[in-house]
């Protein structure tokens, strides 16, 4: 984990990525206490990686009694920030990024997309969820303006790294980076993330080769 607030920095990013998960299966559960085996078995992990998770943080659960849902979720929201607001601006509102605005309208999601830019001149000034797309040249306005923390990079590999380069300059601290392409940030405190589709396709695709190769 890249983050420099004392508190995350010794976490390991393994463990920061599991919490998303618990954080959803804690809300599926529909009960007031969980032990740490419901919450693995519901969100795919053992409980011993839940317990080991979580003692992270602090003492949540009560031995043979579990933990309280309500608490836990509410720290677990702390922890990853979500109850101070995060939010993002989607770069380039194009088939993805206007799916990805429309989801987390629809979602409610806990992180908020708070703007919505792109070069194009057709689109921008089009309604797109409860935002306008407004033109890039707004960029390091917009981040200021409206807090945003996080930016969401929706445009062709060839102008991702100019994009990334100027939202760490505006300020943001985490990049989701849809391009299919590796970005090279130069500030510690920003944090990365690349989802490309077409590699964890290929990387299945292994599998697949493998079932068939053991077939009887
Ligand atoms: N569509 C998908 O299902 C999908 C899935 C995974 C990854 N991706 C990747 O996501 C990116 C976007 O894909 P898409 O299908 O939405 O493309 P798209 O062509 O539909 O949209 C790209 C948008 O980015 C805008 N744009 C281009 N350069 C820009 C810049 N410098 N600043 C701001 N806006 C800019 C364009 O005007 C356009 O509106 C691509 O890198 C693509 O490889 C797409």
């Amino acid at each position: 984990m890249q983050r420099h607030d004392g508190k995350l920095r010794k976490i390991p990013e393994t463990t920061i990525r599991r919490l998303p998960a618990y954080l959803r299966a804690l809300t599926l559960t529909g009960l007031d206490r969980v032990t740490s085996e419901t919450l693995g078995q519901a969100s795919g992990y053992s409980s011993e990686q839940v317990r080991k998770d979580l003692a992270y943080f602090g003492a949540f659960g009560t031995r043979g009694v579990g933990y309280d849902v309500s608490m836990l979720t509410q720290e677990i929201r702390h922890i990853l920030q979500l109850d101070q607001g995060v939010r993002a601006v989607v770069v380039g509102a194009g088939r993805l990024g206007t799916a990805l605005v429309r989801h987390t309208d629809e979602m409610a999601s806990d992180v908020v997309i708070s703007a919505v830019v792109d070069i194009n001149p057709v689109v921008i000034g089009t309604a797109l969820g409860h935002l306008t797309v407004e033109p890039l040249d707004h960029l390091e306005d917009l981040i200021a303006e409206r807090d945003i923390g996080m930016g969401i990079i929706t445009v062709p590999a060839a102008g991702a790294q100019a994009v990334c380069n100027r939202l760490v300059a505006a300020g943001v601290h985490a990049i989701l980076n849809f391009a299919p392409t590796s970005l090279t940030v130069g500030n510690p405190e920003v944090f990365v993330q690349d989802i490309d589709l077409t590699l964890e396709m290929q990387a299945l695709a292994y599998f697949v080769g493998t079932a068939a190769r053991t077939r009887p």
